[in-house]
């Protein structure tokens, strides 16, 4: 319907190669870098090959979609993916492939909370009886379970959790029942419409004794018409800010019964007589939600800020607009000083959170081995630890999203350009698996348990709260003082909010009350301890990769970038510590143009390393040909609002008034 408008070779085209040509470093060694070695690299090449040549997974560009086909594309596609995809190909959990379906899968796909959470919780939870009966069951998609936790009135409070699961001693069964409205489970992934079963989190009540929560399997709906079950009122939430393709829902039961057997029940038994067995403790009950906190930030988060990079920087290298030098040409955007200061750190957030996230990846793994030999001594640093930084690269990452989008100007607006997508996807990372305000308590809970220890009473990453504060020799600008001067001012905090809370409650103000007041210090305590674990881990990932000079020269640059720009974004703070001077800050804030002008020629390489594909990016601006304006073009050719020249609708409202102009206007042409 729209004539074709081309340019021979785009200007835009030949500046992204320009860019290219000017990168001062290997960028296929960076790329192996950040995949963890070149076998890795190649691998997940094949992997993701496999995906996107695969014709069942191809689909129109999400933005061209409603709701209702985005859903149903994503259905058919995760049901292919699970059930013939991933079987035929060989590609099992635990696989070395497995590790990088996360790059691999479609733009938009559901059955994920079964995946990720539903099954984990089987595995977790389920006594080998259990994991034996419904594991097959759940892995083959015969049965489709959600994670139903949250409920209307209480999601972060989980002690206030309403459902009940009563014991029924004459028929073996438990009775789960939502008794008001508010107990309604709210928001759990692939439950609205595609799960037949739920892992229900429940109280759970014996003789009218309350033992707290405990994980249900229930069935919601019947496996041959799908219809829901009696007692089960089912359904999806509707519309949301992103997420479209999945099926959040609700979950309202009614006197729905349940055998005996479906309580998970490998750490909490109910004998047939109403004995209650405990088994382990309480707190592995939460097991399920560190596990996703220390996995979901690399897919949900890292991943999503660095293709949010690498399309606002690919944009930035292309798009000219104003002078720099009276009488030059106009420049790429990316030559601003400024434009630098919005992007390059975004690109060193990607890097610091992504290696730092391995570190508590590998923790998370030696806590799993330890607590399957019955030791659990390490579970409050670990859920420390992975809370504040589940919170603190969310946090960061929707932040940094957002930093490109708008830096991308009026098309950063556009759901051409694939950031609104991007944005909306990453935003409620900040809410779902702890909202991060509560998860920040949660890890400030523990510092300040540990500012009252000796330090050889604490483990080995948080014994410098308690230490002798460090001398600074030398810059603020090298590695090493960098991770003092966040080192102490994670110690300052942490040993000043704990000294409030004891003064308060030394004045005999109640507990609750010291530490409502105390939450704003509590919050910055937590993030400040993040900060120097995130700082730390990079640090030493620089230092101990081995690769070629070049590259080794880029990572020590955005390492150094990291904390500076953190610290100019809150030198208040260091200031206010005592941690850093005037004179500190003013040499940090030079330095960190300094770094942003170093690295502007090599900013389109760092992010062509990070080698995500044109279609799992969905954006016209981020394109790796650079054509920027004819992909917008041709996207906008696809609105749906285009399929007619004449939109019927339009015309029909407005025809009145247009008749009426006409008439007007025929009327002054004939007298003149
Ligand atoms: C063939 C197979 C193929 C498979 C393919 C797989 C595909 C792979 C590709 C896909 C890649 C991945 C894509 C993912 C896509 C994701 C899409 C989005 C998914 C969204 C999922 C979201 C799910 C959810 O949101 S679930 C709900 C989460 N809810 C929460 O997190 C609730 C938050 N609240 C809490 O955690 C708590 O209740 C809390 C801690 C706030 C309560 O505070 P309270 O003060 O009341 O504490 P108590 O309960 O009294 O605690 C007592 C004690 O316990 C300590 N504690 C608390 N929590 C924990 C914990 N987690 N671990 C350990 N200890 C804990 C607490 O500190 C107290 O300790 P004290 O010593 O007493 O101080
Ligand atoms: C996209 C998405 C997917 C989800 N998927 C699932 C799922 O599969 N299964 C599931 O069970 N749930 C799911 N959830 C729900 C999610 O886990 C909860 O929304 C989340 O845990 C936050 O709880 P809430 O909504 O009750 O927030 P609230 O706790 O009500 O938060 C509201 C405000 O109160 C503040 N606040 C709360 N408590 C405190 C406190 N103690 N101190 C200071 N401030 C506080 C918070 O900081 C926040 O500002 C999902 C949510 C989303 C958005």
């Amino acid at each position: 319907m729209f004539s074709t408008v081309k340019d021979d070779m785009s200007i835009e085209s030949t500046l992204i190669s320009k860019e290219r040509k000017n990168a001062k470093f290997p960028v296929e060694e960076l790329t192996n870098v950040w995949d963890g070695g070149k076998e890795e690299t190649e691998l997940r090449r094949k992997i993701v090959k496999l995906f996107e040549d695969d014709p069942v997974l191809k689909s129109p560009p999400i933005c061209t979609m409603t709701r209702e086909e985005r859903f149903t594309k994503a259905t058919r596609k995760s049901a292919y993916i699970y059930r013939n995809l991933i079987p035929n190909n060989g590609l099992h959990p635990g696989s070395r492939e497995f590790e990088h379906f996360s790059r691999a899968m479609p733009i938009e796909n559901n059955l994920l909370v079964h995946m990720i959470a539903f099954i984990p919780c089987i595995k977790s939870f389920g006594s080998q009886e259990q994991v034996a009966k419904w594991l097959p069951l759940a892995l083959n998609l015969n049965i489709i379970g959600a994670y139903a936790q949250t409920e209307l009135g209480h999601g972060s409070f989980l002690r206030g959790i309403e459902t009940e699961a009563t014991f029924d001693k004459k028929t073996q069964e438990f009775v789960i029942n939502c008794p008001k409205v508010s107990s309604m489970k709210w928001w759990p992934g692939d439950m609205g419409l595609n799960a037949n079963h739920a892992l229900v989190m429940a109280n759970l009540i014996i003789d009218g004794k309350e033992y707290g929560m405990h994980a249900f399997i229930v069935q919601i709906r019947d496996l041959s018409t799908h219809m829901p079950l009696p007692g089960v009122t089912v359904g999806d939430i509707g519309s949301k800010m992103g997420f479209e393709a999945i099926d959040n829902g609700f979950l309202y039961m009614k006197n729905v019964r349940i055998p005996r057997e479906n309580l998970l029940n490998k750490n909490s038994e109910v004998k047939p007589d109403g004995t209650y067995v405990k088994k382990a403790s309480d707190r592995l009950m939460y097991g399920s939600m560190v596990n996703l906190r220390v996995n979901l930030p690399k897919s949900q988060a890292i991943d999503v800020l660095a293709k949010a990079c690498t399309i606002a920087i690919r944009y930035s290298a292309v798009r000219r607009q104003g002078l720099l030098n009276p009488g030059g040409a106009e420049v790429a955007v990316l030559d601003y000083t400024l434009q630098q200061h919005k992007l390059i750190p975004q690109l060193a957030t990607v890097y610091a959170t992504k290696f730092a996230g391995e570190g508590i990846i590998k923790k998370h793994q030696a806590f799993l081995q330890n607590m399957a030999k019955g030791n659990i001594s390490d579970l409050a640093e670990i859920h420390a630890l992975s809370a504040s930084f589940k919170a603190s690269v969310s946090e960061q990452c929707t932040e940094g999203v957002e930093v490109c989008r708008r830096a991308c100007g009026g098309h950063g607006y556009s759901q051409a350009s694939g950031l609104p997508f991007l944005l909306c996807k990453i935003t409620p990372s900040c809410t779902y698996e702890g909202e991060n305000t509560v998860l920040y308590l949660q890890t400030a809970r523990y510092l300040v348990k540990c500012a009252s220890k000796q330090a050889a009473d604490l483990p080995e990453s948080i014994a410098f709260l308690v230490q002798p504060i460090q001398d600074m020799k030398g810059s603020i600008t090298s590695l090493d003082n960098l991770i003092i001067c966040f080192k102490n001012s994670a110690a300052l905090c942490v040993q000043g909010v704990s000294k409030k809370v004891n003064e308060m409650s030394n004045k005999g103000l109640a507990m609750h009350e010291v530490w409502n007041k105390s939450s704003v210090q509590l919050v910055k305590s937590a993030k400040m301890y993040v900060m120097q674990y995130i700082i730390g881990a990079f640090v030493s990932f620089v230092t101990e990769v081995k690769c070629s000079e070049p590259i080794k020269e880029i990572l020590q640059d955005l390492c150094c970038l990291y904390g500076l720009h953190y610290i100019n974004t809150h030198s208040g703070e260091f200031l206010k510590l005592g941690v850093l001077s005037a004179h500190h800050c003013t040499l940090a804030e030079e330095t960190e143009i300094q770094l942003l002008e170093k690295l502007r020629p090599n900013a389109v390489g760092i992010v062509d390393a990070f080698d995500f594909t044109d279609s799992s990016m969905e954006s016209c601006l981020g394109a790796y040909d650079g054509n920027v304006y004819e992909r917008l073009f041709d996207m906008a050719k696809l609105s749906p609002l285009n399929k007619e020249k004449v939109h019927q609708e339009s015309y029909r409202h407005l025809r009145p008034f247009l008749l009426e102009g006409r008439d007007i206007l025929e009327g002054v042409k004939s007298k003149n």
